[in-house]
C-alpha cells in the first residue's frame, strides 16, 4: 500500500475513529446544572415550544444544525458503494460545515429500496434540523428526491452535488473565461457526464450567459442528441440537434471541457484538438477526467482545474455548501432559491481577485497567489469566504422574500 493511502487510513482511524464528535455547549457538572439541563428544568423549553413552535430556534440547536444525508448511490466518482461506505464522505462534509462555517452537522446514511422510502424517511426527521444537505445521490433519483422534499419540508433542502457544484463551477468558469479572453455567450462547452452535477452545472452556466445550443453533453452512450430515444427528461433538456456522436467529435475546437463523470476519460490526444486557450475543469473525485500533469505536458495555453485539494484551482463544492447554508440559516431562509445561488457565484468569484492573506498562503504552502491561470478561485481555507458568501446569500434571501428573520447584526 502506498504511503499516502496508509496515511489516509490512519487519519480516519486515529486518534479516535472518524472525523467528528458531539460537544456539550453548556454547564453539566453539578446537580443544579443537571436539574436545569434535564429533569425537571428541561420541561420548561418543552412547554414553550409546544406553545410556540418558533421557540425551538431559541431553546435548541436546530437553527445551527444541518444534516448531511446520503444513500451512497453516487459516492464521489466511486459509484454506488451503498450507505455505509459513504459514511467517511458524509462525516467529511460534516467536518467541513463545522470547520468553515461553524455549523453543527450530523451525517445520516439511509438504507432504502425506492425513492419514496428515502423521501418518507428524510421528511419524517426534517424538523430536527435547520437545513438538509443531500449528498451523493445518483441521477435521476436525486432530482425526484430533492423536489419532493422541498415540497414537504419547511427548511432548506439543497442537493450539494447539483447546486454546490454548479455555483462553484460557474464562479470559476466566469473567471477562467475572463483570463482566457473568451465570452461566455460564444463559448463551445463540452460536458462529460449527464447526471446530478452535469445537469445543474450546465443549467446555471446558461443562467450566467452560456448558450444551450453551444453545449454538448455526453453520458456513457455518447453525445446527448435529439435523435436519441433513451434520454430521461433531464437529459432531454440538453439534447443537441447535432451530428456529433462521440467525445472525439464534440471536443474538437471546443473552448471548455467540464468533466463530472469519472476518472481518466479525456485523453491528451483529445485535449490537443481543443480550441486555443482552452479551459479544462476535470472535476471527478478523487481521480479527474485527465491528470493535470498530463494536460500540462501537452498544452501550455490551458487553464486546468480539478476537484482535489492537492492541485491549484480546486473546483469543488466545499467552496459553497458551508457558506450558502451559513447565510440561509442566519436569516432562517425557508429555502435556498435562485437569487441566493447567483449571489453565491458572484461572492466566490469576486474574492479570487482580492489580495490573498498570509494565513491562506501558509495553509496552502504557497509563497504567493494572485488572480490568474493558477488561481481562478479562492482556496477553501480563505477565512473571508464565510463572511462574504454568507452575507451575499443572506442579503439575497431577504431581498427575494424567503428570509423569516431580519439580517443579523454581524452582517450590517
Ligand atoms: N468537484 C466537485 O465539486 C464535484 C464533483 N463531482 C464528480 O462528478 C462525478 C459525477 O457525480 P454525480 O453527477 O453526482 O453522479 P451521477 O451518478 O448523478 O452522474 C454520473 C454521470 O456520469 C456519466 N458517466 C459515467 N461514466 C461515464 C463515461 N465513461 N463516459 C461518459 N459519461 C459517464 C453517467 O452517464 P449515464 O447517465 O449514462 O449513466 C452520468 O450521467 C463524480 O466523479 C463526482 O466526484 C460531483 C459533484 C461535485
Ligand atoms: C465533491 C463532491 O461532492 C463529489 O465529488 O461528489
Ligand atoms: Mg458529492
Amino acid at each position: 500500500m502506498s504511503d499516502f493511502k496508509q496515511r489516509a487510513l490512519d487519519y480516519h482511524a486515529k486518534p479516535t475513529p472518524g472525523k467528528i464528535a458531539v460537544q456539550i455547549t453548556t454547564a453539566a457538572e453539578t446537580s443544579e446544572d443537571l436539574s436545569l439541563a434535564y429533569s425537571p428544568g428541561v420541561a420548561e423549553p418543552c412547554r414553550a415550544i409546544a406553545e410556540n413552535p418558533d421557540d425551538v430556534y431559541k431553546y435548541t440547536g436546530k437553527g445551527n444544525t444541518v444534516a448531511v444525508i446520503s444513500n451512497g448511490s453516487a459516492v464521489l466518482g466511486l459509484g454506488n458503494l451503498g450507505p455505509m461506505a459513504s459514511k467517511p464522505v458524509m462525516e467529511g462534509k460534516a467536518l467541513l460545515f463545522k470547520r468553515f462555517a461553524n455549523i453543527d452537522s450530523f451525517d445520516i446514511e439511509v438504507n432504502h429500496k425506492t425513492p419514496e422510502e428515502f423521501i418518507n424517511t428524510v421528511a419524517s426527521i426534517a424538523d430536527t434540523f435547520g437545513g438538509i444537505n443531500l449528498e451523493d445521490i445518483k441521477a435521476p433519483d436525486c432530482f425526484i428526491i430533492e423536489k419532493a422534499l422541498q415540497e414537504r419540508c419547511k427548511i432548506p433542502i439543497f442537493h450539494d452535488d447539483q447546486h454546490g457544484t454548479a455555483i462553484v463551477t460557474c464562479a470559476a468558469m466566469i473567471n477562467a473565461l475572463e483570463i482566457q479572453g473568451k465570452d461566455i455567450e460564444h463559448a463551445v462547452i463540452v460536458c462529460l457526464g449527464a447526471g446530478a452535477a452535469a445537469i445543474a452545472c450546465m443549467e446555471l452556466l446558461i443562467q450566467c450567459g452560456a448558450k444551450r445550443e453551444k453545449i454538448y453533453m455526453l453520458d456513457t452512450k455518447g453525445v446527448v442528441h435529439t435523435r436519441r430515444s433513451d434520454l430521461n427528461e433531464y437529459k432531454m433538456l440538453f439534447a443537441n440537434n447535432t451530428d456529433k456522436r462521440t467525445l472525439d467529435d464534440a471536443i474538437a475546437e471546443a473552448d471548455v471541457f467540464v468533466g463530472v463523470s469519472g476518472p481518466n476519460l479525456l485523453s491528451k490526444e483529445q485535449l490537443l484538438t481543443m480550441a486555443p486557450n482552452p479551459i479544462v475543469f476535470a472535476c471527478s473525485n478523487p481521480d479527474p477526467e485527465i491528470k493535470p500533469e498530463l494536460a500540462h505536458s501537452v498544452r501550455d495555453d490551458l487553464i486546468m482545474a480539478t476537484g482535489r485539494s492537492d492541485y491549484p484551482n480546486q473546483v469543488n463544492n466545499v467552496l459553497c455548501f458551508p457558506f450558502i447554508f451559513r447565510g440561509a440559516l442566519d436569516v432562517r431562509a425557508r429555502k435556498i432559491n435562485n437569487e441566493m445561488k447567483i449571489a453565491a457565484v458572484h461572492a466566490i468569484r469576486t474574492l479570487a481577485k482580492a489580495e490573498v492573506p498570509e494565513s491562506v498562503l501558509k495553509a496552502s504552502g504557497e509563497k504567493s497567489l494572485s488572480f490568474g491561470k493558477n488561481y481562478i478561485i479562492p482556496r477553501p481555507m480563505d477565512p473571508r469566504l464565510c463572511h462574504n458568501v454568507a452575507k451575499a446569500v443572506a442579503v439575497a434571501a431577504v431581498e427575494s422574500g424567503v428570509a423569516q428573520i431580519p439580517m443579523p447584526e454581524c452582517y450590517l
